[in-house]
């Protein structure tokens, strides 16, 4: 089953508080579990990156100097309005991305959620604090850095960039939002709803586009940030373009190859279950999912994997609205599934043995069954790829020894999540010891960070600007200053001075 959304779809951009057709080339995008074009409209052009870019900086005196309760005031009615719209938001979210709409729910609620998650945040990481010093108040406050652009993913095209644009428009900043071409109409809905909460004009902008549009905005000589969610190949393109502009910020959320390391636990259906969720969800397409899956090699392990080929084997795949919820939905596009199909092929050219062999289920949609793979042979003729695998392909790789197994986990260019399921806590603990990486569990599926803590990786999958709870950091910078209310001449002068 489909559902159509009652919204109304402009297909256009909206700067300076107008919706506006884009001038630039026309795209679409699909229902990737159908085909059905959803959304049609064109890029915004050069000319109108320039439009938006000036509507913000001359929004952004104002909205900085607003009381941040009346800031916060609007962020807590547009939360009010999407607890309104959830369901309509989930629909779209689901009919544009492919994921089940019970999935999306959660992202809408995550969405929700970030608000009052923010407002903490920046009073408890930014916000302004007083202390005596001698004849003096010690002063702290934060300002916002003016204009920024937030470029989005398209896995959680609403939850990922609410998770810059909330906290930059609460520490003052004016926004650009250039979401992903994949998911145009996620991004129109949640800035119609911006709108309603009652945004002055040319604080929140969004220009519809897909690389070009991207280009133009990143490169703007009169923005002062870009907050990014994506790819690390296009992080590192940002990052080199950043290069030499000290006096711009720059936050960079990337991929991951994410390691989960599975010792001889006693409840092996749990450890299914985990890694199952850590490696699955959202068919494959988190940054935070597990990638390499280190079992240990003798009849535990064997058994483990036996159950695990079973259970993903029987992973039910299926449309977004199916009453008979499937927990895996289409991937993002016919183009991505063929991506991951191909990476298979390639593996297994390589001499990887697949255990569940991942098939594309539909042509001209985005479906693909789960597919687990024995890359153990790779790794000892050195011969595995440091790629991310953005989809529902899981790499297993055997091991006899503790000690080589977190050297291979950590034999990656990323460092995103890592885990390990044990019993022992000296285990973990010697785990936790060597492992690099942003996010590291033990016994909890890799997937499903919270937005109360930081979120964010080391190596090639950030650069040192953790998002989600410490957001608010990178949204501002902090003012320190001494004040007083009158000048008072000291009693002691220095040595040598005389005023008379
Ligand atoms: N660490 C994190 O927080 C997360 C990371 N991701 C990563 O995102 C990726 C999937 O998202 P995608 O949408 O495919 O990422 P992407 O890198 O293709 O696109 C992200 C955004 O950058 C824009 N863009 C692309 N090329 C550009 C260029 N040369 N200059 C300026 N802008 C450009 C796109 O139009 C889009 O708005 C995965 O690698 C995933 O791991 C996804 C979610 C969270
Ligand atoms: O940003 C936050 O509020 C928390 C981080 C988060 O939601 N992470 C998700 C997905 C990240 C991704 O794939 O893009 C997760 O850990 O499942």
């Amino acid at each position: 089953m489909t559902a159509s959304t009652s919204s109304s779809n402009t297909g256009q951009c909206f700067i300076n508080g107008v919706w506006q057709a884009g001038e630039g080339s026309e795209f679409t995008s699909l229902n990737p579990a159908t085909g059905e074009v959803i959304w049609q409209g064109k890029e915004a052009s050069a000319a109108q990156v320039e439009l938006a870019v000036n509507a913000a900086r001359e929004a952004s005196v104002e909205w900085a100097m607003m009381p941040f309760a009346d800031r916060e005031a609007i962020a807590r009615r547009f939360a009010e309005l999407l607890g309104d719209n959830k369901e309509e938001m989930a629909t779209i979210i689901a009919t544009e991305t492919g994921k089940p709409v019970w999935e999306t729910r959660t992202e809408v609620g995550a969405m929700v959620g970030k608000i009052a998650i923010s407002v903490n945040a920046y009073n408890e990481r930014t916000g302004s604090r007083v202390s005596d010093v001698a004849g003096a108040r010690a002063v702290l406050r934060h300002k916002p850095h003016g204009v920024v652009a937030v470029f989005g993913p398209y896995n959680f095209p609403g939850h990922l960039p609410n998770g810059h644009i909330v906290p930059s428009l609460l520490a003052g900043n004016t926004v650009l939002l250039k979401p992903s071409e994949l998911t145009p109409h996620v991004a129109e809905f949640m800035v119609q709803l911006w709108e309603k909460a009652g945004l002055p004009a040319g604080v929140l902008n969004l220009l519809q586009g897909q690389k070009d549009t991207g280009i133009a905005l990143a490169g703007h000589d009169r923005i002062d940030g870009l907050f990014f969610t994506g790819s690390s190949r296009t992080g590192h393109i940002l990052h080199e373009q950043f290069a030499g502009h000290p006096g711009k910020i720059l936050a960079l959320e990337m991929g991951g190859n994410n390691p989960l390391i599975i010792d001889e636990v006693a409840d092996m259906k749990a450890a299914v279950h985990e890694t199952i969720q850590s490696a699955y969800i959202t068919s494959g397409q988190r940054c935070t999912c597990a990638r390499r899956l280190f079992v240990p090699v003798g009849e535990w392990g064997d058994q483990f994997i036996a159950q695990l080929q079973e259970a993903v084997s029987r992973i039910k795949v299926g449309g977004q609205f199916d009453e008979d919820a499937p927990f895996m939905g289409s991937l993002i596009s016919e183009a991505a599934a063929d991506g991951i199909a191909a990476a298979q092929d390639n593996l297994i050219g390589l001499g990887a043995s697949p255990l569940v062999k991942l098939e594309k289920l539909k042509p001209g949609t985005g479906f693909l069954s789960p597919g687990l793979i024995d890359v153990t042979a790779l790794v000892e003729a050195d011969k595995l790829p440091d790629d991310e695998y953005f989809g529902p392909l899981l790499q297993v790789i055997r091991f006899s020894d503790f000690d080589e197994a977190i050297r291979q986990a950590n034999n990656t260019q990323y460092g995103l999540s890592a885990g390990l399921f044990s019993d022992s806590e000296a285990r973990f603990n010697y785990f936790y010891d060597r492992i690099r990486a942003g996010i590291v569990n033990w016994n909890k599926q890799l997937t499903g960070a919270a937005s109360s803590a930081p979120f964010g990786g080391v190596g090639a999958s950030g650069n040192h600007r953790a998002s989600a709870y410490y957001a608010a950091d990178y949204c501002s910078y902090p003012v320190a200053g001494m004040e007083a209310d009158h000048l008072v001449l000291p009693e002691n002068l220095s040595p040598g001075l005389t005023i008379k």
